[in-house]
């Protein structure tokens, strides 16, 4: 699905950043409205879908399997779902191309459906772990046959009918959560995940937005009980897709670091679930401000002003870890730019995303004059306490969109450009990020 070729992309600061801006929906969000309409009985319609080639890789996916899904317009899109059950065989292999949500939530859909389905990816999703998936839905009853490693390309046999589980997260991840609730909705009886570390709860709302019987209860150590009632019968519905607040934070980032800057990002998505970075940054000394806080099909969603700061580095908790993970190599960038040391821990998991996140980046912003020791689960950096850094090197992408993105931010402040190997890879999650920034730039 990411075929777009290889481009680089040179990043220099031009003054202040200054305007006013909507990024596109919340890719989360965009997939979960896919899938779900898919499985409702009737016409749902989505406004504000991401048009990234990750959730269109989760369109075709949908499509293959029996859904009728058509773009009316710029962001809307009509799905005629299948209801629970009725996903059909598909002709071919389902390519996911870079995108991971698709392929771990949509084996989870899969595994219990009875049919048979290939997935395959491109070079970074093939490298990505597929056991920790795997390994519930083989509980559940379906069978797999992967590449070595638990890899891409990998072929799951579903089961009809397969067997509820109760789960226990062994790592704090959405995906995995959310596969194993998908294959509980076509098993009779209660699915339930037991969740010790909070991770984005996109799938709990939209799955009772859909009308499923989903009760989540905490205990008294604060683990999540999520139990889902199978064999649910799901109700299209009218979706508004919120702004992606991990999309955001590279423009909120680039206000910070950038000296006169200010930036308004509206609606924005902020589910406490994804809102780690913003309160990281404010800890930092960030000038931010939220104002029309509203709700918006059961998401609570705002403006953010950012405007420009001098950051201090703070200890990051590890325990923030999963309500910014997706952000930590932008967090880094404004951390090589604070005054002082930023410490970060827990962050094993950056290395099994779109590329090892934390080696891509200590690489990289060390090439561009950051000082940064490189951990097993973090990164230590010391800041230049809001002077520019040197740039004037080439950083490596390597097929993940948010190291390129962190880089273009990065360039926003440095004495001489930042170049990127590769640029392409933004378009997985953010088609539009490279003309919002010039449009930026140029609004003196
Ligand atoms: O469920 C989701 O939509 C996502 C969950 C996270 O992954 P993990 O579940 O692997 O932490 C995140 O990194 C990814 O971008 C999207
Ligand atoms: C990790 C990400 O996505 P995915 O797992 O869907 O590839 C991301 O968008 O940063």
């Amino acid at each position: 699905m990411h075929s777009a070729p290889s481009r680089p992309g040179s990043f220099q600061p031009s003054g202040p950043l200054r305007g006013t801006l909507k990024v596109p929906g919340d890719k989360s969000i965009s997939h979960r409205s896919l899938m779900l309409s898919a499985l409702a009985v009737g016409e749902s319609k989505i406004t504000g879908l991401l048009e990234g080639e990750d959730v269109l890789a989760t369109a075709a996916a949908m499509r293959a399997m029996g859904a009728h899904i058509e773009r009316t317009g710029e962001g809307h899109w009509t799905v005629n779902g299948v209801g629970v059950g009725g996903l059909l065989q598909p002709a071919g292999a389902l390519d996911m191309g870079n995108s991971g949500t698709s392929t771990r939530l949509l084996m989870g859909l899969v595994a219990s459906h009875r049919l048979t389905a290939t997935f395959i990816g491109d070079a970074s999703l093939s490298k990505r772990p597929m056991g920790r998936v795997i390994d519930p839905l083989s509980q559940m009853g379906a069978e797999f046959t992967a590449s070595p490693g638990g890899m891409l390309p990998l072929m799951v046999r579903g089961l009809v009918p397969a067997v509820p589980i109760c789960y226990r997260l062994p790592v704090a991840s959405a995906q995995v959560k959310s596969a194993v609730l998908l294959a509980g909705l076509n098993i009779a009886g209660i699915t339930e995940v037991i969740e010790p570390v909070p991770t984005r709860d996109h799938s709990e709302r939209m799955l009772r937005g859909f009308g499923a019987d989903l009760t989540v209860d905490v205990d008294a150590d604060g683990v999540r009980h999520i139990r889902l009632m199978g064999e649910a019968e799901l109700q299209p519905q009218q979706i508004d897709v919120p702004g992606d607040p991990s999309s955001a934070a590279f423009f909120i980032v680039a206000a910070l670091i950038t000296p006169g800057s200010e930036v308004t990002v509206t609606h924005v998505g902020m589910n406490p679930t994804r809102t780690g970075i913003y309160k990281m940054l404010e800890a930092m000394g960030a000038d931010l401000t939220y104002s029309n806080a509203r709700e918006v099909g059961g998401e609570p969603v705002a403006d953010i002003t950012a405007r420009h700061s001098v950051l201090r580095g703070i200890d990051v908790p590890a325990d923030v870890a999963p309500s910014m993970i997706d952000e930590f190599p932008v967090f880094f960038v404004a951390a090589s730019m604070a005054q002082g040391r930023t410490t970060t821990s827990g962050l094993d998991e950056l290395r099994v995303k779109e590329s090892d996140r934390l080696a891509l980046m200590a690489t990289g912003l060390k090439a561009i004059g950051a000082r940064v020791e490189e951990r097993e689960d973090g990164l230590v950096i010391d800041g230049t306490g809001g002077e520019p850094l040197e740039g004037g090197a080439t950083v490596t992408s390597a097929l993940d969109h948010r190291i390129a993105m962190s880089f273009a931010v990065a360039g926003q402040h440095t004495y001489h450009p930042v170049t990127v190997d590769d640029v392409s890879p933004i378009a997985t999650s953010f088609p539009t990020f490279e003309s919002i920034l010039h449009i930026l730039q140029v609004q003196h």
